[in-house]
């Protein structure tokens, strides 16, 4: 019986002929922790006897979530990090270098590989092919030390996309109308697994994005293969030596198979305040906009940053609307300045943030006033998300958040491009 890529990796990693339901203790080949799960980690790992790492060039921190620090605690936060890297050798990504997932999909993340972090949106490397999943910081302090960790082979969703994105349509939509489709509890401990001719033509960019949001459906894991698209991207960022070319087996064996017609696809916005209450753009026209934030692992990438350059072009944010960009990382912002994107969206009224977590979570860099509405292109729109829970977050992509920006009323992005 063929296997599905959870079953495929999780085998090979744990050097045993795994299927779902299997429990296996696997190779872990990259852990990390971010900024507000590290100290936590830090402490397990000392507290548990643990005095050196299982592979310090595949052990990372990333300083992102306070980019740079807003407050006393998470500065003396990042000192405790940045010492524990002295002291170990781990890899450390200080401030200003980008939102922990971004760097990983960069610098580490290879397809095959088995990827933990403290950080539910690990998933995001799926994207790339590789088995990545978050966990919490006691386990990962165990994966730093021991090289490994334990899995419950995941059953797998598969969901086949066909046709094509239709102008103005974005993976984000995609993945919105996925998690409005299946619920927020759809796939829990399931891998997602993604598949069709729309898939094989993603960039990876795309592919980040929705494997980024696996886990707003509760998935183990957003998987894709590694084909064309992986190796370019791969030698686009100085690692073609990491690639190999990973597929599903054609007989392997799925819980549940989804197919979605992407030509159909509307553009999506998930209202307040959970992320599978949706609602096509066009249906929440003339909702108006306090803010608008074009950032995070899930919509701060090159391509965001892109298109919304392309909608700014020569306009401005709505006067009411105020209009926050942050780069997911320093390399896409460096990419974004050469080519005109920073200067357009300044020009456009942006305000341009340090690459890292910025707005999404709260701790700095744009939080809500009592009342506020927000439209973000980040994952989540919990009550409080953004530092205040009388506020109000909607999710869609950067085209629909852009025209929205211009209007300053949620707008459907086919109406300015
Ligand atoms: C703060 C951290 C624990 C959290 C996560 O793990 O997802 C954050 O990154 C988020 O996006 O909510
Ligand atoms: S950008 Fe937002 S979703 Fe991504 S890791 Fe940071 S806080 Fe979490």
């Amino acid at each position: 019986m063929g296997k599905t890529l959870a079953e495929k990796i999780l085998s090979l990693k744990s050097g045993s002929d795994a299927s779902a339901g299997d429990i296996v203790v696997s190779k872990v080949d990259l852990a990390f922790v971010q900024d507000t799960t590290g100290p936590l980690t830090v402490r397990e790992f000392w507290d548990n006897g643990f005095t050196k790492l299982a592979n310090p060039s595949r052990t990372a921190l990333f300083l992102d979530h306070a980019a740079p620090s807003p407050q006393r605690q998470l500065s003396t936060d990042h000192i405790l990090l940045r010492k524990f890297a002295r002291d170990t050798g781990a890899l450390i990504f200080d401030v200003g270098e980008g939102v922990c997932h971004q760097l990983v999909a960069e610098k580490l993340a290879r397809p095959g590989d088995v990827i933990v972090g403290a950080d539910s949106h690990t998933v995001t490397a799926g994207g790339l092919g590789a088995f990545s999943t978050g966990m919490g910081s006691s386990d990962i302090a165990v994966a730093f030390a021991l090289g490994k960790t334990w899995f419950r082979v995941p059953e797998t969703i598969k969901v086949v996309v066909s046709g094509r994105f239709k102008h103005g349509i974005y993976a984000k939509d995609l993945i919105l109308y996925l998690i409005g489709l299946i619920g927020a509890d759809g796939a829990t401990y399931k891998a997602l697994e993604f598949s069709g001719n729309v898939v094989n033509n993603m960039t990876i960019a795309e592919r980040l994005t929705i494997a980024n949001m696996a886990v707003e459906a509760g998935a183990k894991v957003g998987l894709f293969p590694s084909d064309r698209q992986t190796l370019e991207y791969l030698r686009s960022v100085g690692r073609e030596a990491d690639y190999q070319p990973l597929a599903a087996d054609e007989d392997a064996v799925y819980e549940r198979v989804i197919e979605i017609d992407a030509t159909a696809l509307e553009p999506m916005v998930a209202k307040p305040h959970t992320v599978d209450n949706t609602a096509t753009a066009r249906e929440l026209k003339g909702t108006k906009l306090d803010q608008v934030f074009i950032g995070t692992c899930t919509g701060g990438r090159l391509d965001d940053l892109a298109v919304a350059a392309a909608i700014f072009k020569n306009r401005r944010h709505h006067p009411q609307t105020r209009l926050i960009v942050t780069p997911a990382s320093q390399k896409v912002y460096l990419e974004a300045i050469r080519l005109g994107y920073i200067e357009i969206l300044v020009q456009a009224g942006a305000n341009v943030m340090p690459p890292g977590c910025g707005a999404c979570l709260g701790v700095h860099q744009g939080v809500l006033g009592d009342g506020e509405v927000c439209l973000s292109t980040a994952n989540r729109n919990f009550k409080g998300r953004m530092g205040n829970p009388e506020g109000f977050i909607y999710l869609a992509s950067a085209a629909t958040a852009a025209a929205s920006a211009i209007k300053g009323e949620i707008s459907d992005p086919r109406e300015v491009m």
